[in-house]
């Protein structure tokens, strides 16, 4: 938790519009309950989250509406809050459970270790009972011999002010799972009998949500993973007029998406630095429309040259969508009533124990063990590949130096790792055991096969460079983006030991209001999205952060010739994740290799998580600038 009062960050523009329905939407937390510590404007915590949606349902209950808290998966796999138990999730899930979500779906990194898909079937899922929907994911239970569906197929259900809701929760075409699990095509789903008798309910349906683990844009390509166009056509033909809400994730990215004038959905970035809103007035049943708030005021138009099925009726309804940073000046801003003259704290005491909880977790933990002192920030996209500022420039020298086997020191080597497999940038100073997870945290090992033709070799990396990224659907717009330790935070300036929480103007630089005081400079840098209905979703202006699109894959290269000719062998080292894909590039080109010539370069116990770290500690153990002096060195 970092104190609202030093928030370095620009505030929220404006107060949020409330409609007779309401959604806070989380995706793709990826463990980062402790929130950003190296960021500000990314540095509440899961205690703030939950002392902000408390002080929201108050202010719904006050507004007389209704206000329904969604996520959409993937809870592992990106912090060492999550990762660093056995299995992940062991203690992040508890805490996450602390949120008492509406609905919620699963995300593929429930799906890939079979350990997780148990733990979420067992735990997680009977947590969160009938709210919890996985509409097209089945595991397989050894005590009833049969596969069953890890939460709810649907959920139909009455809000708090009378909306009739029939929802859904459905992932993506996922194809990685490990194989205790069993993903029901999008395509197939909407064929079967169970979902054409929950879209035909016999009781009224007021809307459609639509939640899931799954792009909200269709890419209109072929092989595009995504369902989510799939399903609304589905819903859409058999129900023409009803009002359908999506909530998706995967891509990591702000995005909100226009089906018809009555269907549309959003999507609500990763790593708890985004919150979704959305608002929805117009709908002939339920609550009244608010008062004395802002309310949502768009039509939803279509704007994709996706030919969908549509409604062909007008629409009362109106929108509204923002994507809120996640600080507690933003949660106290639009939770605690600050702009409404009735300020009240933030801080709930459920919040407050959530996050005494999360220090007690990550001290137990061990998180701020210290590997070393890196001398400078690597950021993922923000510089073009390889160049000094990118992280696989680092990465390539980190495999080189760290990725042997001692036995083969001498014989060439060129290893290949997923550009995936790295999920965050690496920030100048303290390097962590948590920041070891945080940048690369699965256990994806290095395996290899030996004394290949360099001839052969040495095209494995431009044909997977050419070929679909390992796994993934879809690559990450440029709308994507964050904040780096190398650009300079431009704060508001609180005046007078002030912690006031005004909204921002536009002009002038220097804002006064209820007799307090604001500066303000130019803005941090950090998302600005542009969606289905324009550039103004962002809560809080920023500054555009470079993007540059990486390849899918990384080589670095070893005990080459000194001399610089071309070896005739080299042992081809990969991570075991991409190992299908690496075979099928070496027998494009005249090899005839098969999962049988593969063995493990190093333990299966030196992942993907343990490179950096060893790197760490035989080269950045000096003292630089940042870093805590005195702290101890981690084993
Ligand atoms: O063992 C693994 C599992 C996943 N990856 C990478 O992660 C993405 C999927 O992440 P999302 O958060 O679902 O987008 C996958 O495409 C891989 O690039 C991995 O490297 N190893
Ligand atoms: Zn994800
Ligand atoms: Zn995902």
């Amino acid at each position: 938790m970092q104190p609202e009062s030093q928030n370095a960050t620009n505030g929220p523009k404006s107060q949020l519009e409330w409609g007779q329905i309401n959604f806070l939407h989380t995706t793709d937390t990826h463990g980062w309950l402790e929130g950003h510590l190296k960021e500000q404007n990314y540095g509440a915590d899961w205690g703030d989250y939950v002392s902000f949606v408390k002080g929201m349902r108050r202010k719904s209950k006050e507004l007389g509406v209704d206000l329904l808290v969604v996520d959409t998966g993937d809870l592992h796999d990106g912090a060492g809050l999550s990762d660093a138990t056995s299995p992940n999730g062991a203690v992040s899930n508890v805490i996450f459970e602390k949120l008492d979500y509406d609905l919620l779906t699963i995300g593929n990194h429930e799906l890939y270790v079979s350990e997780i898909a148990y733990e979420t079937f067992s735990q997680f899922s009977k947590f969160y009972g009938d709210r919890y929907l996985t509409s097209n994911v089945q595991i397989y239970n050894p005590s009833t011999s049969a596969f069953e569906y890890i939460g709810q197929r649907y959920r139909y259900f009455k809000t708090e002010h009378g909306i009739r809701i029939m929802s859904f929760g459905v992932l993506f075409d996922f194809t990685g799972n490990s194989n205790v699990s069993k993903i029901t095509k999008g395509a197939d789903m909407v064929k079967e009998q169970w979902f054409l008798d929950a879209v035909n309910y016999h009781k009224p349906i007021d809307m459609f949500l639509l939640i899931g683990h799954n792009p909200v844009r269709p890419t209109g390509k072929a092989g595009d993973t995504g369902t989510f166009a799939t399903v609304y056509s589905a819903i859409r033909k058999a129900r023409p007029d009803v009002p359908i809400q999506g909530f998706g994730g995967h891509t990591h990215i702000r995005d909100f998406f226009v089906y018809d004038n009555k269907a549309t959905a959003l999507e609500s970035g990763r790593y708890c630095e985004t919150l979704g809103w959305v608002a929805i007035d117009g709908l002939s049943c339920g609550p009244k429309s608010p008062k004395d708030v802002p309310h949502p005021s768009r039509e939803a138009k279509i704007i994709s040259n996706i030919t969908l099925p549509h409604s062909n009726t007008s629409s009362s309804l109106r929108y509204a969508r923002r994507y809120l940073d996640w600080n507690r000046l933003t949660f106290a801003y639009h939770a605690s009533g600050s702009q409404a003259h009735t300020v009240r704290p933030l801080d709930t005491q459920a919040g407050k124990s959530v996050t005494a909880d999360i220090t007690t977790e990550r001290t137990k933990l061990n998180l701020t063990s210290l590997y070393g002192c890196a001398p400078q920030t690597w950021c993922q996209t923000c510089a073009p590949f390889m160049s000094a500022g990118n992280i696989f420039s680092l990465l390539s020298t980190a495999l080189s130096t760290v990725v042997v086997n001692s036995t083969r020191a001498t014989t060439p080597r060129i290893i290949i790792i997923n550009t995936g497999s790295i999920r965050f940038d690496l920030a100048k100073g303290p390097f962590t055991y948590d920041d070891s997870f945080i940048v690369s945290p699965f256990a994806d090992a290095f395996q290899f096969i030996p004394d290949v033709p360099y001839a052969q070799a040495k095209q494995v990396l431009g044909i997977l460079n050419a070929g679909a990224f390992q796994k993934r659907s879809t690559p990450a717009p440029p709308e994507r983006g964050f904040e780096t330790r190398d650009f300079a935070f431009q704060p508001y300036i609180l005046l007078d030991g002030d912690t006031c929480v005004d909204p921002p103007t536009t002009s002038p630089s220097l804002h006064k209001r209820s007799g307090r005081t604001i500066r303000r400079s130019t803005p941090s840098p950090g998302y600005t999205t542009t969606d289905d209905f324009g550039s103004d979703g962002d809560d809080t202006m920023h500054a555009r952060i470079p993007f540059y699109a990486q390849p899918n894959d990384l080589q670095a290269n070893a005990s080459f010739p000194a001399d610089g000719t071309e070896p005739e062998t080299v042992d081809v080292v990969f991570l075991d994740f991409i190992q299908s894909y690496v075979i099928d590039a070496l027998n494009k080109v005249g090899g005839t290799y098969a999962a049988a010539d593969v063995s493990y370069y190093l333990p299966k116990t030196f992942t993907t998580n343990s490179y950096l770290p060893v790197f760490a500690k035989q080269m950045w153990q000096a003292h630089v600038p940042d870093c805590p002096v005195g702290a101890g060195i981690g084993s």
